[in-house]
């Protein structure tokens, strides 16, 4: 998916031309209108998190007369997106909560939706070329070992040195593995690797890269839903290098293979270009923040949600949702005054797929969603540090993540990773020094009911920072922010699973409610976006009526053909 991203961003045309991408585009061209200019529909949107925004965002645009209303449970916008300044002598520093980078080759929307937003000259850009892009590490088994960048072309000895790359050498060998066996459907990521390459991959890199995107359980997330493309390759070509002919074929003729999910983006980016400046600051960029933060993204688009008339409820959970039959309209009612709300046309669920599941119940109290009642969320603790020295004799970089396989009583906090911030996003504060972001935590605390408070996180990410990198200075701004089932995780069965809450959306509420975000297709800030986008893409067009949002797991995967060279360059 990363290598297909990374070309993505080159690609001059995309082709629509795989599977289900070609299918979906022929749709598109039976366009009819079912929503009278001034008889817009009265659409409800559960959750004011980015995908909530988002959606509302691109359902304004395309649908200008519906009347648009978000429900947020919390006393703010923005779900797990929090930034804070912390007053330091005469300037300030930036703590994020949640996510604090985005990647410009992966969500090809967000830099637009930045543009449209008047964001432009607030992001700060981190230099491909810089050392937090080139200098990523994991810590194994007692010290940081730099991943090795294969476009520098360099880290063969380093592969032979380091125990974290043992079990590498199985990738010559890959080619004799047989294949899956045609009647599994899916299986964890550990169980993949360990089948076609070796256990000890999955232990040790693998799973650091998991816990620095879903902090999750490399024995228990699905492989085909979170490396879809590995996972068609080895169904098509029986193994992963029997599949590097096709792909370098298809690489020399300009074209590989991408997700379908970005199909949309990919287009809305031909049809606009990017404006010099932003095109400037994201071409040569690895990832990017705002000057005072994400939440920057998340105020502007409130604000702009706010002028074009989208009512925002904060305070107002939604205990319960239901349709009525007779008129097909779905009705809602909030927690605290237990009272019911105008009944909506359609309604958007954005918040967890748990949460969904168990507001939405049938007179005896079962839910009408129970493939959604089993989606497990992680927590984590985000914990930030800032220093005055600048100095603090670190190794400069991105940070580093530590893989499952440290024995815990080697990681008894539970950290999943360090982030060395004033350096990954340079430049963000007014104050010099140095910050650093611990985080603890995800699938360590699976069955948790009780967690570490703020002054125990800060105690232990200070133990993590002493133990491995030797740091012991006292801390002068500290945060420790508990992010309760804050990544959804897709577990061995995601894809079943969400083709079956897809029936049950249909059958329950005939397309009425529709789902987004991060319990489905992705968990990051651009994905939630994307989802938003993908949701609401065809508006204005009579099919949408009946769309869940969850038609991309029904039937086989589905890819774009991505041309990043026009033929003949
Ligand atoms: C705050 C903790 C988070 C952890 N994962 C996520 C968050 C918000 C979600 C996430 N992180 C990354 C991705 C991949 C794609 C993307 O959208 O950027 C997702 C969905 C990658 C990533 N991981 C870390 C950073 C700073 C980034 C972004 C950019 C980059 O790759 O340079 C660091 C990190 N995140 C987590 C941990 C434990 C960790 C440790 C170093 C969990």
């Amino acid at each position: 998916m990363l290598l297909c991203a990374n070309h993505v961003t080159r690609q001059l045309i995309l082709r629509p031309s795989y599977s289900g991408a070609r299918a979906w585009v022929s749709r598109r061209r039976d366009v009819r209108r079912h929503y009278s200019e001034s008889n817009g529909p009265n659409i409800a949107i559960l959750g004011g998190g980015i995908t909530g925004l988002s959606t509302a965002f691109y359902l304004r645009e395309a649908l200008p007369s519906s009347k648009i209303t978000i429900y947020e449970g919390s006393d703010r916008v923005g779900g797990w997106i929090r930034s804070t300044a912390k007053g330091i002598g005469s300037g300030d520093v930036i703590f994020e909560h949640g996510p604090r980078t985005l990647r410009p080759t992966i969500g090809l929307l967000t830099p637009h939706l930045i543009e449209d937003l008047g964001l432009a000259q607030d992001v700060i850009a981190t230099r491909r070329d810089a050392p937090a892009s080139t200098n990523r590490y994991i810590y194994y088994p007692d010290h940081l070992v730099r991943m090795p960048m294969p476009q520098a072309g360099e880290g063969i000895s380093q592969v032979w040195n380091e125990p974290l790359f043992e079990g590498i050498g199985s990738a010559l060998t890959e080619w004799f593995v047989s294949t899956r066996p045609s009647n599994l459907q899916d299986e964890s990521v550990a169980s993949f690797i360990s089948r076609r390459l070796d256990r000890r991959m999955a232990d040790n890199m693998v799973s650091a890269l998991l816990h620095g995107i879903y902090a999750g359980d490399v024995n228990q997330l699905s492989m085909k839903s979170i490396f879809p493309l590995l996972w068609y390759y080895e169904g098509r070509y029986g193994s992963l290098v029997g599949s590097i002919p096709s792909v370098w074929s298809n690489l020399r003729s300009g074209m590989m293979l991408g997700s379908a999910r970005e199909y949309q983006s990919i287009l809305d980016r031909q049809r606009k270009p990017l404006g010099s400046t932003l095109k400037e600051k994201l071409s040569r960029a690895s990832v990017y923040t705002l000057k005072r933060g994400l939440t920057g993204l998340v105020s502007a688009l409130r604000e702009r949600l706010l002028s074009r008339g989208v009512t925002i409820h904060e305070n107002t959970p939604i205990s319960a949702l239901s349709m009525d039959s007779a008129t097909e309209k779905i009705e809602y009612q909030i927690t605290s005054a237990g009272k019911s709300l105008p009944q909506a046309d359609q309604v958007i669920s954005t918040v967890f797929s748990r949460h969904l599941a168990n507001i939405c119940k049938d007179g005896s109290g079962t839910t009408l969603l129970p493939s959604f009642g089993e989606t497990h969320a992680v927590s984590v603790m985000v914990v930030n540090l800032f220093f005055q020295e600048s100095d603090l004799g670190m190794p400069e970089g991105f940070g580093y993540l530590i893989p499952q396989s440290i024995p815990i009583d080697q990681n008894p906090e539970r950290a999943l990773g360090v982030i060395f911030d004033s350096c990954a996003t340079s430049g963000q504060d007014s104050v010099s020094g140095t910050k650093l972001t611990v985080i603890l935590g995800g699938h360590w605390w699976d069955g948790w009911t009780e967690f570490p408070d703020e002054e125990e996180g800060v105690s232990m990410a200070r133990a993590i920072l002493s133990r491995h990198l030797g740091l012991n200075a006292t801390p002068t701004a500290t945060q420790a922010t508990l992010q309760r089932e804050c990544i959804p995780q897709y577990l061995v069965g995601h894809w079943s699973r969400m083709e079956k809450g897809h029936q049950e959306l249909k059958q329950h509420f005939k397309g009425k409610l529709k789902v987004a975000g991060s319990s489905y297709t992705g968990v990051g800030v651009n994905d939630c976006i994307q989802s938003a986008r993908n949701l609401v893409v065809d508006a204005d067009e009579l099919a949408w009526k009946d769309k869940t949002g969850l038609e991309e797991f029904t039937g086989d995967l589905r890819f774009a053909e991505v041309y990043f060279r026009t033929r003949g360059e």
